[in-house]
């Protein structure tokens, strides 16, 4: 019989009293504590963990986002074209997550549906977070999050900043292109508003690519980032009609109406738009 092989013999480290372990340090006590299922129900383990992921990916997405925001405000539009493309990544492995959720039917959710009470992902901040960061911006939202001061300092944060949106058109700007004084100086805790001065800009860049190759580039970005976004709503609003097809929502909403209304939204209109006129 041969022994099993043992690779502290090629000098793996097996010791870690007084040493940083793995579990030390990606902190997997706190992480791996944090499933507190609140029925017996087997799917809601499935429910949680899926949740609790992709918060997780928000938590990077939103790293990822500001700073990309922040480089492209310096003028390091190659670094910021790096994390807007990391970002369209990571909302690829938020969508390619539905599969796994998808496959709990509507019985075994209604077996814990209940005992979530009236929590919702309505109420996620950091969702909220990322909407208001790259220019969905709507203040009504601000308050489920009033009983939380912190979060609504963070959020009102958000707000009082240019967003994505408004440091691209910025940059616009900046290359020369003649943005209205309206938009540079609209008050950034409103909506975006299609504007006339701003698609005739990114008209001109579609118009010469060559010439205009960064901010094409730029502009490409913030396409692709807007489609994997529309592609995880879409996913989540035909998740939510297969699960609990036209019931209102534990948060308080119409549920899949709300949702398709959703899907109306367009975070960066002008440069879809401007693809009929060319
Ligand atoms: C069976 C699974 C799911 C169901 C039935 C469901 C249902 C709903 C419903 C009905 C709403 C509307 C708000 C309300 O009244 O509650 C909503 C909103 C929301 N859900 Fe889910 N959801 C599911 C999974 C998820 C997952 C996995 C996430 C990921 C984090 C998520 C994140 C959100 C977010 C962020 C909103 C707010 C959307 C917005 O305001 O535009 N949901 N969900
Ligand atoms: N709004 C869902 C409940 C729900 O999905 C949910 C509940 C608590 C934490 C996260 C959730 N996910 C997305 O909304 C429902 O109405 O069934």
């Amino acid at each position: 019989m041969t022994e099993a092989y043992d690779p502290a013999r090629e000098g793996a480290q097996m010791a870690f009293d007084g040493r940083m372990s793995y579990t030390d340090y990606l902190g997997l006590d706190a992480i791996l504590t944090a499933q507190h299922p609140r029925s017996t129900a087997h799917d809601e383990m499935l429910f949680i963990i899926q949740h609790q992921t992709s918060e997780l990916w928000m938590r990077l997405a939103l790293h990822e986002i500001s700073a990309a925001r922040g480089h492209l405000q310096e003028g390091n539009t190659r670094l910021a074209f790096k994390m807007l493309s990391r970002v369209a990544r990571i909302f690829e492995q938020l969508n390619n997550a539905w599969d796994v959720l998808r496959t709990m039917t509507p019985s075994e959710y209604t077996e814990f549906r209940d005992a979530l009470g009236e929590s919702s992902g309505f109420q996620s901040w950091q969702y909220r977070l990322i909407e208001f960061t790259v220019g969905n911006r709507n203040v009504a939202l601000l308050k489920p999050h009033a009983h939380r001061e912190d979060l609504t300092q963070a959020l009102e944060a958000e707000l009082a900043r240019p967003s994505l949106y408004d440091v691209a058109v910025r940059v616009l700007a900046k290359a020369g292109f003649a943005i209205s004084a309206d938009i540079l100086n609209r008050d950034l805790r409103q909506p975006w508003r299609a504007d006339e001065s701003v698609q005739a800009a990114w008209r001109e860049v579609y118009c010469d690519p060559q010439k205009h190759w960064e901010l094409y580039e730029l502009a490409e970005k913030l396409v692709d980032f807007e489609d994997y976004f529309r592609r995880w709503r879409f996913n989540h609003v035909t998740t939510v009609e297969r699960v609990i097809g036209f019931k209102r929502g534990t948060g308080g909403t119409a549920g899949v109406m709300y949702l398709r209304r959703m899907l109306e939204v367009e975070l960066f209109p002008e440069l879809w738009h401007l693809r009929t006129e060319l």
